[in-house]
Parts: structure tokens; sequence; C-alpha cells
């Protein structure tokens, strides 16, 4: 009988002797078999949609470290591409979006959109056919004010102008909310269907909002989405981002129903356990430039996230995702401390 995921025993709210391990952006830049592999690749959005090489992009980490999940290699930006607006990634500089579409040509573009994300679908059916059960496979979309931030502002930014437009233009946001809940809910029911065991919703930037905007533009969408999902008949636990929320971490875990919370690197140690108290597990919190700069003090931060959130349901992670330039042996020598095992040496 194949021993069910940590990760999975977690969200169902196990505390249990040691916690599951993921890193995001575990697959990537951080590795040298990726940039190989990404070198033969005509651009990023080709390579996310060519499911070999994403599954195999997927599955690298997995072949060096011992995490106990994968998170399918994609990005957050498929969702406005399917909906009809350009998408493209300068190189070394990240991604473009081109003029917002119309509302009623996004609304009109939901119902195609799932089937133009199908290969996702199927990058995640090759990993989950060779990853061993005993790992967990997580899907993952952005979340939509996130999403939307891009779309507005047609790049990463500061998000002032999508902040503004929030105040300014708040039916005309509230719409394009609307169709980033429904896409974003067909897409995560095609995730799982396609054996995602594990959604999770990136609120990357949920920064510097006033709590009823929060409230209007991040707990709601978020709570309807897994309603969205939950009524096509998908029981998939959630793990909820609200990134550099804040105090209005509290306002998200309170009102969302996801099982788990995953926290940033701000993250007081009674934050979690109050989380863990109202019966919702936590994930994070390692500063990711931390474990870039490695040093005697990344042990004992990794061992005192250990102390403070080891005593309830706990996935360790990271704040945020994993730095180009890490070296290897940084995330081999974390994930060892908390599992136990050591990583395997891969030729590039
Ligand atoms: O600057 C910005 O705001 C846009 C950032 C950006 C995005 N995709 C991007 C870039 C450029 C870059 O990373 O250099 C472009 C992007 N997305 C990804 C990669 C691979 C890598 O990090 O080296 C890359 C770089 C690709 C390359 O240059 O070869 C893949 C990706 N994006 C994402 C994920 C999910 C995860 O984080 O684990 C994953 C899968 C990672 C895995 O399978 O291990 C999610 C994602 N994409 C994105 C965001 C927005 C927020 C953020 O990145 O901080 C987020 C959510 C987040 O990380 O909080 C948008």
């Amino acid at each position: 009988m194949s021993e069910t995921p940590r990760l999975l025993r977690v969200l169902s709210g196990e505390t249990l002797d040691r916690p599951p391990v993921w890193f995001m952006r575990q697959a990537g830049r951080s590795l040298p078999e990726y940039r190989e592999l990404r070198s033969r690749a005509k651009d990023f959005i080709a390579f996310c949609f060519d499911p070999e090489m994403a599954a195999e992009a997927t599955l690298q980490p997995m072949r060096r470290f011992p995490m106990d999940a994968a998170i399918v290699f994609a990005d957050i930006l498929l969702i406005p591409l399917a909906l009809g607006q350009d998408v493209w990634f300068e190189a070394g500089e990240g991604p473009r979006l081109g003029a917002l579409p119309a509302i009623g040509d996004l609304q009109d573009a939901i119902d195609g959109s799932t089937a133009k994300l199908a290969n996702i679908g199927e990058t995640l059916e090759r990993v989950r056919a060779e990853l061993e059960p005993e790992r967990a496979l997580i899907g993952f979309a952005g979340a939509p004010w996130t999403v939307a931030t891009y779309m507005l502002e047609g790049r990463g930014s500061q998000r002032e102008a999508a902040r503004r437009y929030a105040y300014e233009h708040p039916e005309e946001l509230d719409g394009l909310l609307d169709v980033l809940v429904e896409a974003t809910a067909r897409y995560l029911v095609m995730q799982a269907r396609s054996g995602a065991q594990a959604l999770k919703l990136f609120e990357s930037w949920a920064d510097n909002l006033a709590e009823d905007v929060f409230e209007r533009i991040v707990i709601r969408p978020h709570a309807r989405i897994v309603e969205k999902v939950r009524a096509a008949g998908v029981d998939t636990p959630f793990i909820g981002f609200p990134r550099s929320a804040g105090a209005l971490v509290d306002n998200y875990a309170g009102a969302v129903p996801v099982q788990a919370v995953a926290l940033d690197t701000q993250a007081s140690a009674a934050l979690g356990r109050r989380i863990q108290a109202d019966g919702k597990a936590i994930q994070g919190a390692l500063d990711n430039l931390l474990l870039l700069a490695g040093g005697p003090a990344l042990d004992s931060r990794v061992d005192q996230l250990l102390e403070q959130w080891g005593s309830g349901p706990y996935i360790f992670n990271l704040g945020h995702g994993v730095m180009p330039d890490t070296p290897v042996q940084h995330i081999a020598r974390v994930v060892e401390r908390v599992t136990g095992k050591k990583a395997k040496a891969v030729a590039a």
C-alpha cells in the first residue's frame, strides 16, 4: 500500500514527526540542468507549453533533493495569455503584457481559456506518472488581484497604478476580477483532474492594501474560487498565499476556506501558531535571501522555524521563491536538516 504523501497528511490537519518540505521555484534557474534545458526552448512561454520540457523541469529538483512535493512548472501569467492578452518575457527583464483587452472580450474568452491551457494538464499527468507515490504533486494559479496587477500594469511593478485603479474604477476592477475568478477556478479544476493533489493560490502582491479593499479584492475572490472548485466536485486541498499582507493575514486565515495558509518571511511565530490553533495548517517561511546567503545563520533559522511551528500542522517552505543564484548546496543543506535525508549529485 503506497504511503500517503506527508504534504496531504498535513493538509488534512495532521501534525507529523517532521514537516514535509518543498520550495517555491525549486525548479528553474538555480539548477544548472534547468539552464541547459531552457537553452533548448524557443522562449519561456513555449517552454511552459511543452509538456515534455515542463515535466522534465518539474522533476529536476525531485531527482536532486529529497523534497516531499513537486510543483508543476508553469507560471501565473498563463491565464492572461489564455484570455487573449499578449504576454511575453523579455530576457533578463521578466514578463511584459500587451494592452488590456476589453472586458467583454475577456468575458467571451473564458469558455475557451481552459482548453488553451490543456498542455499544463498534460505536464501534470506526465509528472504524476513518474513521481513516487509518497511525494505530492502541487498545481497552482496566480490569484485574481495579483494577476490583475500584471494585466493592468503590463509588467511587474510597484503596482501603484493598479492600486489607484482599484479606487478610481472599482466596478471595472470587480469585472476583471470576476473574469479571473471564473477562469482560474476552471483552470484549477482541470489541474486537479490531471493529477494535482493540492492547489496553491499565489497572491504574491497582497501588500499595501487597506483592510476594506483587501476584503473586496483578495479575500472574496479567493473564497469564490474555492467555492467554485468545490461546486465542480473537486475536494483537492488548497494552500492560500497572501504574501506581504502583514496584519491582514489573520483576516485572510479567518475568512478563506483553505486547508493551509502559506506565510511570508515576516510572519511571526505567534501568527503561525494562531492559525494552527484555529485548525488550519501553515507553510513557510524561511527568507529566500538567507537561503542564498547561507552560513550558520541559515542553520539556526531553520531550527528556529522547526521549533516554533513543528508542534502543529506545518509544511516547511520559503517566504518566497528560490532566488536564481542560490547555491544548490544551500538548498541541499536545508532539506537535509528538515528531513534527515541527503541530496543526490546530478550531472548537469
Ligand atoms: O518581476 C515580476 O513581478 C515578474 C516575476 C516573474 C513571473 N514569472 C517569471 C518572472 C520573471 C522572473 O522570475 O525572473 C518567469 C519565471 N517563472 C518561472 C520561472 C522559473 C524560475 O524561477 O527560474 C521563471 C524564470 C524563467 C526563465 O527566465 O527561464 C516558473 C514559476 N513561476 C511561478 C512558479 C510557482 C512557484 O513559485 O513555485 C513557477 C514554477 C517553479 C517550480 O516549478 O519550481 C510563480 C510566479 N510567476 C510569477 C510570479 C509573480 C511574483 C514573483 O515572481 O515574485 C509568481 C508567484 C511568486 O513567485 O510569488 C511571475
